[in-house]
């Protein structure tokens, strides 16, 4: 069965793979204290593909870093599975991190002096993680990449080399993938081949996905859209359309 199809709700369906109750963040600059994330409770279900959407300043960066350990939250809890990551030290965060989460970024963030195939398996190498050759080739398939694994960064396009950076966050088959703007850089036409990457490695390899974007139609491709707005979790639509983003986003903007 596809995973995104369970029904979060059934008494049997597993639990989330991703938790946050009460999140709040307070930045305090002297002069003011701007309420970041002001009570943010949020699950993301195995296999499901979120989409965080909000005007500008809203709080989906902040929402995403304290969900991936990048930032800490002023009170409120976040659960990767069954470990609490708020709390924890920041040794052990950077472990979480790296064994436990992929990150894909707008920048693709590649080695220059590294193959695309060094590139995706640098990570697994720094952690002496053995590499799932079969998983190594179904992604690699799935991306399209196999022709282009000898190559350097500067010879790939724009949306090979965010290819590359999914493939290497995917690599590993993370409990949850955090994509930051990822088809930021892109013309509309990577972007489009890397939002279907990443719709197809939801529902194929039930890969947990989460993707802060300003683009609805970017936003199509998830199966649930969350919007915020000032720091508060206020709208929510699942199997969205682009048209449905939109107005839904333009009545955030107008409120
Ligand atoms: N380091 C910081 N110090 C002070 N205020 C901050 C800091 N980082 C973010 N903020 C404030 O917190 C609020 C939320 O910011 P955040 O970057 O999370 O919003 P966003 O929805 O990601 O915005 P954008 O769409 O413009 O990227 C904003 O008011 C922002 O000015």
């Amino acid at each position: 069965m596809n995973a995104s199809a369970v029904d979060p709700h059934s008494p049997v369906a597993p639990p989330p793979v991703v938790v946050a109750r009460d999140l709040t963040k307070v930045y305090d600059t002297g002069e003011t204290r701007v309420h970041a994330l002001d009570g943010v409770d949020v699950e993301f279900h195995r296999g499901a593909f979120t989409a965080i959407m909000g005007p500008s300043g809203s709080g989906k960066s902040t929402l995403m870093h304290c969900l991936a350990g990048l930032d800490v939250p002023t009170s409120g809890s976040v659960h990767l599975g069954r470990t609490q990551i708020t709390g924890l030290r920041d040794a052990e965060l950077t472990l979480l991190r790296r064994d436990r989460i992929g990150f894909i970024f707008q920048s693709f963030n590649l080695l220059p002096m590294l193959t695309a195939e060094q590139n995706i398996l640098l990570p697994s190498q720094i952690a002496k993680r053995r590499v799932d050759k079969e998983r190594f080739d179904r992604i690699i398939d799935v991306v399209g990449l196999r022709e282009r694994l000898r190559h350097l960064p500067a010879k790939l396009s724009g949306g090979q080399q965010q290819r590359v950076a999914v493939a290497r966050a995917l690599l590993n088959a993370p409990e949850v993938v955090y994509a930051d703007e990822p088809t930021g850089n892109l013309d509309s036409r990577s972007g489009t081949e890397v939002l279907e990457f990443l719709r197809s490695s939801a529902k194929e390899l039930h890969q947990t996905i989460v993707m802060v974007t300003h683009d609805p139609v970017a936003a199509s491709y998830a199966d649930r859209v969350v919007f915020l707005r000032d720091g508060r979790l206020v709208d929510e639509v699942t199997e969205p359309t682009a048209e449905l983003v939109s107005q839904r986003l333009l009545k955030l903007e107008e409120a």
